[in-house]
This record gives C-alpha cells, structure tokens and sequence, in this order.
C-alpha cells in the first residue's frame, strides 16, 4: 500500500482499520527474495525513506533495513512518532525485499523515553483514545511483525520504550552502566497494561516479571543482561556490528519455518489485546482520566525538570 494512501487511512485516529490488512501474525510465510522470486518481478519502492521522527534505509541486497529513532529530546513516544513508527513498519513488512529490521535511535544516550507524559496529561477522551489506539497499533505492528526485529539498546530506555526493545525478536544493549531499561510505570504512580505484562513475562519469566514491575526497576544494562531482559551487551562502538551478525545468523534460517515458530509462540498474547481492544482503550482513559493519577504524573513531569535544573 503506497505511503499517501496509507496514511490517509490512518488519518487523525493514529489506527489502521483492521479491515484494511491481515495481521503480521495471520499472513502467509513469505517466500525468501532473490533466485527464488519471478524474473523481472518489481520490488516496492522503499530503498530509504524518512519522516519527521524516523529514518529508514533499506539495504535489499542483504533484505535488513535500518529503522532510526530521531526525536529529539529523547524519543519519546507521541501520537505523532507512533503513528510513524506503524507506517513504517507497515511499509517494510509489505516489502518483499525486506526480511527483517534492525531498530535503534540516532540520539546519543537515550533509545526511546517511553509513552510521551504530556500525551496523558489534562487532554480530552477523544485524545486518549486516538493516542491509546495509536499505542495499541504500534505494538500489534512490532510484535506480530513477519520481519526478524533486532533492537540495538544505544541509549536508556524506559517503560514504552522498553515496551519496544521486549517486542523484538533479540536485544543487544550497549554495555554503559549509565543506560538503564525496564517497564518503571508504577514508579509514575501508573499501571503498565496486561499486554505490556505479558510481553515481559514471555521474555523474563513471571517471577523476575512481577518484582520488576511492583517495584517499577529500572536495570542498569549489566543488570539487565542478568535477568535476561536484554541477550547481550556489547562496547557501544560494536553494536551496529553485533546487530548486523545477529541479523544474518537469524536470517540464515528459512523464513517460512522461523515465521511459524514465532506466530506459535506469541499469538495468544496478541490475540487477547486484539479481543480486548475496546475495552482496554475504556480502562486506559477511566484510568488516565482520574485526578489522583494526574497528579502523579504531572508531579513526575515536574521531578524531571527539577532534576535537570
Ligand atoms: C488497572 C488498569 C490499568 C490500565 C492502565 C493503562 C495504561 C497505563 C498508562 C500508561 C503507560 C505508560 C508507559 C510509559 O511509557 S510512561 C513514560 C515513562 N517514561 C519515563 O519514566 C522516562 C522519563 N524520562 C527520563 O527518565 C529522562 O528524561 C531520560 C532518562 C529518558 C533522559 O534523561 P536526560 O537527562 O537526557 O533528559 P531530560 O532532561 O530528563 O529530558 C529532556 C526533556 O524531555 C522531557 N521528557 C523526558 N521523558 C519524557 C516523556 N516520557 N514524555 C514527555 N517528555 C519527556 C523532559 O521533561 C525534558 O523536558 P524539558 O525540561 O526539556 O522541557
């Protein structure tokens, strides 16, 4: 689908309607590009392209694209990036010659900051549920994604952004004690949603799962590595390497055969957010909407600036 046409049907609601494709998780495999494709079949155009908050270049030699996060000040996750990032991602997973996605940021020390605070301050409930759908889309987008999704952590990366690194296939964090990860939401005063919960238990284990999230943790990425909420980490100068080696190893495999093995492992998470939307969008605005967690998060919001003065 042509970027124009897609973004229009996006539209203010930040949300694919559903009836416009399958999900990742429902398509057939596809078929490797190369010796295997007709002769003289046209790739989709998508080499390189950019938007105000994400750079994309695809290198179709390899099939590996290159997804950057470029927001400043931190990447946080706004109505606007997120709907960028889906149209992003839906581009690469409609191209042929792309098989899968190295994500990482172009700002130095930080990947993604998380949900954008101010997003869930003071707005109206058509907000919240343009903005929450818009969330919503993201993450059925990266974790149903066909692609083989690598995140390469260059930076700090809390809550939503954390969110991000965990629905990716593999996780190389550089190795800076500095940088921390982790779905810190209760130290906000706020809940971190069940789909947020589930995707970090399928990746930690429940235990590790459920004392990181009442204690809201932050982990330092050596810390990190421990609990297995990152698979490695790297000095930060080797990292687009080690992400570039993963790829390959993890492209090596016949895609139809990996594509199935993913499908079985995270359908059911996925498809008790794609039962549950409506009602989880009610139960993110009945929840944003209290005065009580207004506080918190403006009290937050000012904690930040306090802190840097
Ligand atoms: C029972 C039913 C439950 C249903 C519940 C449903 C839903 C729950 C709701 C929501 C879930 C939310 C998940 C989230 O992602 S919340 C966001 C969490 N993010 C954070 O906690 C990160 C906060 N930021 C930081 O810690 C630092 O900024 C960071 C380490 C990222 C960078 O530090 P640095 O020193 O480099 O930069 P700063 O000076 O702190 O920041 C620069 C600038 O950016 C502003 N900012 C930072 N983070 C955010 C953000 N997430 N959103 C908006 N704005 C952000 C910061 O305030 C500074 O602004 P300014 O002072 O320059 O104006």
């Amino acid at each position: 689908m042509a970027a124009a046409t897609l973004a229009r049907r996006i539209g203010r609601s930040g949300v694919l309607p559903l009836c416009c494709r399958l999900p990742a998780w429902d398509r057939a495999a596809r078929p490797p590009p190369g010796p295997a494709q007709p002769p003289g079949l046209p790739l989709a155009p998508c080499r390189s392209f950019s938007n105000n908050k994400i750079q994309v270049e695809l290198d179709e030699s390899s099939g590996v694209a290159m997804m950057k996060f470029k927001s400043p000040p931190v990447n946080s996750l706004s109505l606007e990036f997120l709907t960028e990032f889906s149209i992003s991602l839906e581009k690469l997973e409609n191209n042929k010659a792309c098989r899968g996605v190295i994500i990482t940021s172009a700002l130095p020390k930080i990947f993604s900051s998380g949900l954008d605070i101010t997003e869930m301050c003071g707005k109206s409930i058509e907000h919240y549920t343009e903005f929450w759908r818009a969330v919503q889309e993201m993450w059925l987008r990266l974790y149903g994604s066909n692609m083989v999704t690598v995140a390469a952590v260059n930076g700090s990366s809390p809550a939503g952004g954390c969110l991000v690194a965990l629905s990716c296939d593999y996780r190389i964090m550089a190795e800076n004690p500095k940088f921390s990860i982790g779905l810190n939401e209760a130290q906000l005063g706020i809940v971190a949603p069940f789909w947020f919960k589930d995707t970090f238990v399928n990746v930690v284990g429940h235990r590790i799962a459920e004392r990181s999230l009442q204690l809201g943790s932050l982990h330092p990425a050596p810390e990190a590595l421990k609990l297995g909420l990152v698979d490695e980490l790297v000095p930060e100068e080797k990292l687009m390497e080690k992400a570039a080696a993963v790829m390959a190893q993890w492209l090596a495999l016949p895609d139809h055969a990996r594509q199935l093995t993913k499908t079985m492992m995270r359908k059911a998470v996925l498809d008790r957010l794609v039962a549950h939307r409506e009602e989880d969008i009610k139960n993110f605005i009945s929840f944003v909407s209290k005065e009580s967690i207004q506080k918190s998060l403006r009290m937050y919001m000012e904690m930040l600036k306090k802190r840097k003065s």
